[in-house]
């Protein structure tokens, strides 16, 4: 088996584990958050940097590398690996989000979406087969299948309707992917909000015996409630001796929620995403270093951060970089950012090896202010 997962304790507090996922790049514990490289770049970091922050393991998109430099290219390159000079583990998506959310025209049909490039315009069409055969291509350790995420809310009668489809999609899946003994493919739960397609999702896709199971259909605009309730419902289907993966979830609080809820990987744009516009999480919340009253201060971003950027380098020295539109002080925010997620994640882990994860969200909370009215 390619990709294996090791249960290593579950926390007597909350219904959160510690737990170790075995890839052929590498191992990492979890839970653990990978940070976002669209187009095998986390855009603006080194693999070095990535990997003196404690980045285990990164995230790639099909869509965007099929289309840009195209999978051929990186596998003459030898992999994704060698192309972009990581050596810790890759995880790629299968392109289905991609196309919903990025291109304009698409049609969905048995046999697959037919869409607009969006850089080109010209028409594509994208198969769970042909998912497969890119993902084989860039070499990734994990591959999810390929699925269809439908928008937030979705009638019933259509959501059944695509998880049916999503399903028959998924045993394609399996038999289109040419390298299972060098690479792990992950099914995708969907279902929304309805916990009876949900369970439908899970048995259909459990009985397919996965390495992994991702959590889809999430982080497209519904309530945190409603992704609670959700997750309550469904993390009890999937099998616990294999990896779960919440997909697209990435803000402090939402990681901490949803390793109470026993997700073990999380992946989310929102940390590189705010940093390139200035916005930082430090452990007090959020904090815009754009604003005029840091043009004065000489502290570091977050005075409870030993990160690079926060042992080197001032509010106000940021500020007048991501102002003046110098790419280092994107650099700086990005850093710290990503380190602060993957800081949480130790945090939460060392939480569960002392059996008090609930204890450590509520100290968390109140000093975010995540529990302001
Ligand atoms: C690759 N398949 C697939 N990707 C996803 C990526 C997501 N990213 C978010 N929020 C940023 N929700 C997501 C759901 C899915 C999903 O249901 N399926
Ligand atoms: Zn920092």
């Amino acid at each position: 088996m390619a990709v294996t997962y090791e249960l290593i304790k579950t926390c007597k507090q909350t219904g959160a584990r510690l737990g170790k996922v075995h890839t052929p790049h590498g191992s990492f514990e979890t839970p653990m958050f990978m940070p976002v490289g669209t187009l095998a770049t986390v855009k603006t970091m080194s693999p070095e940097e990535l990997e003196r922050m404690g980045a285990q393991i990164i995230l790639s998109n099909t869509y965007h590398l099929w289309l840009r430099p195209g999978e051929d290219i990186v596998q003459e390159a030898g992999g994704l690996h060698d192309f972009m000079n990581w050596n810790g583990s890759i995880l790629t998506d299968s392109g289905g989000f991609q196309v919903f959310s990025l291109s304009d025209l698409r049609e969905i049909e048995e046999k697959g979406v037919h869409f607009r490039n969006h850089i080109s315009g010209e028409k594509l069409f994208l198969s769970p087969e042909k998912a497969m055969h890119i993902q084989n291509a860039l070499g990734a350790d994990i591959m999810m299948a390929f699925d269809e995420c439908p928008p937030y809310p979705a009638e019933h009668k259509y959501m059944k309707q695509s998880v049916e489809r999503t399903s028959r999609w998924a045993e394609r899946c399996l038999e289109g992917h040419q390298r299972p003994d060098a690479q792990g493919l992950f099914g995708i739960i969907q279902g929304g909000e309805y916990e009876d397609l949900r369970r439908q999702s899970a048995q259909d896709l459990t009985s397919m015996d996965f390495p992994g199971y991702a959590i889809g259909g999430l982080s497209v605009g519904e309530p945190k409630d409603v992704m609670n309730r959700v997750l309550d419902f469904t993390t009890p289907l999937l099998p616990t001796q294999k990896p779960r993966y919440l997909m697209g979830v990435g803000s402090p609080d939402s990681l901490i929620d949803g390793s109470i809820r026993g997700i073990d990987m999380f992946d989310c744009v929102l940390p590189t995403r705010i940093a390139r516009n200035g916005t930082l999480m430090t452990s007090e919340g959020r904090l815009v270093v754009r604003n005029a009253k840091f043009a004065r201060d000489f502290r570091p971003i977050d005075e409870n951060c030993d990160c690079h950027t926060c042992r080197n380098y001032s509010r106000a020295y940021i500020r007048h970089l991501v102002k003046a539109n110098e790419t280092f002080g994107f650099r700086l925010t990005t850093y710290h950012n990503l380190y602060f997620l993957l800081k949480l994640m130790r945090q939460v882990r060392e939480a569960i090896r002392e059996d008090r994860l609930g204890d450590f969200r509520e100290e968390f909370f109140e000093q975010y202010g995540f529990n302001k009215p």
